[in-house]
């Protein structure tokens, strides 16, 4: 996995960084193959960004939020969790600081999902998310 491998970044908007109890989902409208699977709302790092800074950038243009970042949802790989054998994608939990989150670009229907239970798995989310949101959860049990 080289230089050649394309930079995602996604954000696990919770309802509260300190006591976090929902978790907001976004479903994607392109393309076909994607379209109707939830993901973390977010895209891919410009030249010159950091990933934090596309974080912060995908967020407005998506959800028109800023928001404040929490602590990442750290994968395997440097470059976070592999997505396919073309790209990667960094997650950090999230709140939101300013604004109400709206589905703006790219996303047909945003929804707030108690993190109590398995509803949050029982999603279709994209398949490379499950891991993550698996670890999501696993993070957050750990530091209740
Ligand atoms: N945003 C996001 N993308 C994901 C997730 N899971 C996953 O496999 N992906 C894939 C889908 C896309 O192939 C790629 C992200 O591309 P994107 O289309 O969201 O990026 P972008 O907003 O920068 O779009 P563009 O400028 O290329 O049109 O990563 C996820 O949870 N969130």
């Amino acid at each position: 996995m080289g230089d050649a491998m394309v930079q995602v970044v996604g954000g696990a908007l919770v309802d509260s960084l300190e006591r976090p109890t929902r978790l907001l989902v976004a479903r994607r409208t392109a393309p076909p193959s994607l379209a109707g699977m939830w993901e973390f709302p977010g895209g891919k790092v410009e030249s010159g960004e950091s990933a934090e800074q596309a974080l912060h950038r995908e967020l407005l243009e998506e959800l028109g939020v800023s928001v404040v970042l929490g602590a990442e949802v750290r994968g395997p790989i440097a470059q976070g969790w592999a997505l396919n054998d073309r790209a990667a994608m960094r997650v950090w939990f999230a709140e939101v600081a300013r604004g109400r989150p709206a589905p703006l670009e790219d996303h047909d229907e945003l929804r707030w999902v108690s993190l109590d239970g398995d509803d949050v798995e029982r999603l279709p989310w994209i398949p490379a998310d499950f891991p993550i949101v698996a670890a999501l959860r696993g993070h957050l049990a750990r530091t209740a």
